[in-house]
């Protein structure tokens, strides 16, 4: 056989030998090329992505994201930070994509819009989702290292405290994706002067919880005001001109923001910590 032939056939034996490898690590299956797992450089699998449907919406009101993440397979999906205004909108993006909600989950107790998740019980039978620590009305209180599932998926719960008591971070693990809330915003944070604000704890939180995970995780905040859509963790470790400060500055910078507050906070908060049901509860 000519060196050429010979070269071609060693590589298509190799890549051969390389997917039984990622078959049999993913899951056991007769059918070599059928390999779902997504086989890394160092010969690693981690899960399949082809089932996940994500999505990022936005409110032009409180320029709010909300997210939908679902799994094909089996229909079920959660949705992160919902606005009542546009629950129209959320059930009707996961109808069109063939979704089922189970849960309705808010990273904190939000000050600037009141939350969907009261309204998506009503209407879809959703379970709000919300930190214990936040004291708010909710059908499932959630803590530090506990999982929300959906489908073959499952957010991490990571207390991110210092934008208030109850903030939460959802990783995602194996798709590199975390939804911060407001304790990291894209080229910032979130501000500290009400609720339960603490700058040196957000601090803490921002660096412990969200900027160790591995610099390619995509992060995906709450709001933002300049039109941007997500980061990496990598990119804010660089360039974030809050949280690359050393924590004495930050905690100063933080202390003399003096930021206007939000338009409805004395509507949003008292909703919020019912769980946007405050019409139900009077
Ligand atoms: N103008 C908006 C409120 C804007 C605001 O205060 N955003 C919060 C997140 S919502 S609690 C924040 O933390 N901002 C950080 C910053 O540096 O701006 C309104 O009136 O609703
Ligand atoms: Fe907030």
């Amino acid at each position: 056989m000519a060196t050429a032939g010979r070269r071609a056939l060693a590589g298509f034996w190799r890549s051969v030998s390389s997917a039984k490898r990622c078959r049999t690590e993913l899951r056991p299956s007769p059918f070599l090329l059928q390999c779902r797992g997504l086989c890394t450089a160092t010969g690693e699998t981690r899960q399949d992505s082809s089932s996940l449907v994500f999505r990022q919406l936005f409110d032009q009101t409180s320029f709010t994201y909300t997210y939908v993440l679902g799994d094909r397979e089996s229909g079920e999906c959660v949705l992160i930070d919902p606005v009542i205004e546009m629950v129209d909108r959320d059930t009707r993006v996961i109808s069109e994509l063939g979704l089922r909600l189970t849960y309705a989950l808010n990273t904190h107790v939000h000050a600037d819009h009141v939350t969907g998740t009261g309204e998506l019980k009503k209407r879809a039978g959703a379970k709000s989702v919300i930190a214990r620590v936040s004291k708010a009305v909710a059908d499932v209180h959630v803590d530090e290292g506990d999982t929300v599932k959906f489908g073959r998926f499952e957010l991490e719960v990571r207390s991110t405290p210092g934008h208030t008591d109850g903030c939460l971070t959802f990783v995602l693990r194996d798709h590199g994706k975390a939804f911060t809330g407001d304790a990291l915003l894209i080229r910032g944070c979130g501000r500290t002067d009400f609720q339960q604000g603490d700058p040196g704890r957000l601090y803490d939180s921002v660096h412990g919880k969200i900027l160790s995970l591995a610099d390619d995780t995509q992060l995906y905040p709450a709001h933002d005001y300049t039109g941007q859509t997500v980061t990496t963790v990598a990119e804010e470790k660089k360039f974030n001109p809050r949280l690359t400060k050393p924590k004495a500055e930050f905690v100063q910078l933080m202390n003399e923001l003096n930021l206007p507050y939000p338009r409805l906070i004395d509507k949003a908060v008292p909703a919020n910590l019912v769980c946007g049901l405050q019409d139900l509860m009077k």
